[in-house]
């Protein structure tokens, strides 16, 4: 068994299955600094940029990961150890399989460690990209409203304090790269571009937006200067990567001999597509399979609303029929028919643009062919997680394009319903499942009403707005939960797809 770390990548150039960097580690320079370094940013990102120095590009555009949450602790530990690398294993619907050691990674800073040292890194010239994978919720914004949330503890917390003399440090996203920005404004050097990659419509403008309500309250100078100055691309990103398991552990070790803290399994589909707008330069992505295009927003909606919204369509009814992956979901021919007709055809799809160089019947087809995917063994749980950042985000502006234009909504309404009828707590054969979600004992506490008030969940105006008060919503929602609560997901799947 080998431990990986620089060193070791000698040991591994001999086996057949797996490939190592064909570069050397100490010809990368950071130009890249991440926020966020899980799973996906793993399977994608930092792919491509392996691809890069793999291809010969510059050396210029490595990884400098930066975790901020207690958790990314444990991502410290793992990838410092390792000089930065993992593996990462592909796998197909076919049961092939690619594995690769990425080197991008040169460096991780985990920032209640050394914030001083993300800010000296953040404020580096040759840093001209700052890359973001925080999730839905990291861009601090209320659903409903899109506002910012200025009562956010560690929001507040970094507007109050003062970072100029070094004596408190950032401990969110906004903190560091605003106070970064401001360094750079001072010592003359240029701004950085902000590149999110997170599952949001119009990520760039949203954390454009959300920086920029962070830094009118912090130093409205800087915030005109940022507005001024600062490029904030959209990207579409896909690449299902579920969480890494023992399993994953175990297969990486045996199968490649590797002993590695963390490795990344994903399934081999990749995609990415970026507005490309870097005005301080970036590296040539196009050479290694990234769309550079003008206009986003079509591929964005496209992924969104069909891959991950029906996600959420196969989650909570998967899970109330008893499922446990994502795989077993989509082969249960009820859930498939609902996800795959009633959502995506007859829902998701009039609310999609046409899409350059899609054709979306091949491209639906392809995500119940993903979601099938047995070998990388996606769960439904994590599907499930954090679900009041998803649903707002993906499916509740579906549902109000086809309110507004007085199309049917019975299937978003009910996969609504079944987030409702899931976030009660317990199963259809009395099991306990944990909810986990920022918004956890709001939501149960909303279910737990359902005895008493049909629509206690619908009233959260945060999460849903108004959708309480349209009638063309609220009647196929009461029908569906009540349907849930009484007889049952596979009943309802059932009258759902007779009526269809
Ligand atoms: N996993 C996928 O299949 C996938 C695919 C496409 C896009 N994405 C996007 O990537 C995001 C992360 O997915 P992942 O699978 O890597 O998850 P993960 O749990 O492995 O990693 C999430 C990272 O975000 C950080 N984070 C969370 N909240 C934060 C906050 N408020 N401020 C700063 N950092 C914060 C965490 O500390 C962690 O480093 C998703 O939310 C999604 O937007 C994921
Ligand atoms: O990671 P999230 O929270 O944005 O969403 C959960 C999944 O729908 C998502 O991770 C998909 O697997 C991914 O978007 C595929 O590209």
């Amino acid at each position: 068994m080998i431990t990986l770390n620089s060193a070791a990548l000698e040991k591994l150039s001999g086996s057949r299955d797996l490939q190592i960097p064909a570069y050397e580690m100490a010809e990368r320079r950071v130009g890249i600094v991440h926020f966020g370094v899980g799973g996906f940013h793993r399977a994608h990102q930092a792919l491509y940029v392996d691809r890069l120095f793999n291809a010969g590009h510059s050396r210029d555009w490595a990884i400098c990961g930066v975790g901020l949450m207690p958790g990314d602790a444990r991502m410290r530990d793992a990838l410092v150890n390792q000089d930065g690398l993992y593996t990462l294993v592909s796998k197909a619907p076919d049961g092939s399989r690619e594995a690769r050691v990425i080197g991008s990674i040169a460096e991780y800073l985990f920032a209640p460690d050394d914030p001083t040292a993300v800010l000296r890194r953040l404020s580096d010239p040759a840093v001209r990209i700052v890359s973001l994978t925080v999730t839905e919720g990291g861009y601090n914004y209320n659903p409903s409203t899109g506002e910012f949330q200025y009562e956010t503890p560690a929001v507040a917390a970094d507007l109050a304090a003062d970072f100029s003399d070094g004596s408190a440090a950032p401990s969110t996203m906004f903190g560091y790269v605003t106070e970064a920005l401001r360094r750079r404004r001072e010592a003359g050097t240029a701004p950085f571009t902000v590149l999110s990659c997170d599952n949001v419509r119009g990520n760039g403008d949203l954390a454009k937006r959300m920086m920029l309500a962070y830094a009118e309250r912090k130093d409205p100078e800087l915030a005109r200067w940022i507005e001024a100055h600062v490029a904030f691309p959209n990207s579409m990103v896909d690449r299902i990567t579920p969480v890494t398991s023992e399993e994953d552990r175990a297969m990486v070790a045996q199968d490649y001999g590797i002993a590695d803290a963390w490795p990344v399994v994903s399934e081999d589909f990749l995609q990415w597509v970026v507005e490309d707008e870097f005005p301080a330069g970036r590296p040539a992505f196009e050479e290694v399979g990234v769309q550079m295009v003008s206009d986003v927003e079509p591929y964005e909606l496209m992924k969104l609303r069909l891959l991950n919204c029906s996600h959420q369509a196969i989650a909570y009814f998967g899970l109330l029929l008893g499922h446990t992956y994502a795989h077993e979901a989509v082969a249960d021919e009820d859930l498939v028919h609902f996800t795959r007709r009633l959502y995506m055809d007859g829902e998701g799809t009039p609310t999609i643009p046409p899409v350059p160089g899609i054709d979306l019947e091949a491209y639906k087809d392809q995500l119940i062919e993903r979601f099938g995917n047995e070998h990388v063994r996606d769960t439904l749980a994590r599907l499930a997680a954090e679900s009041s950042d998803r649903i707002p985000t993906w499916l509740v502006p579906v549902i109000r394009e086809n309110l507004a234009a007085g199309r049917d909504v019975s299937a978003s309404a009910a996969i609504v319903a079944s987030w409702a009828r899931y976030a009660e707590g317990t199963g259809e054969n009395g099991e306990q499942w944990p909810v986990v979600d920022r918004l956890r004992d709001r939501v149960m506490a909303a279910a737990s009403r359902h005895d008493s008030d049909l629509l206690a969940f619908l009233r959260d105006g945060e999460l849903f707005g108004d959708l309480v008060e349209h009638p063309a919503f609220v009647e196929p929602y009461t029908k569906a939960l009540t349907t849930l609560r009484e007889q049952g997901a596979r009943a309802l799947l059932k009258v759902l797809g007779r009526s269809s």
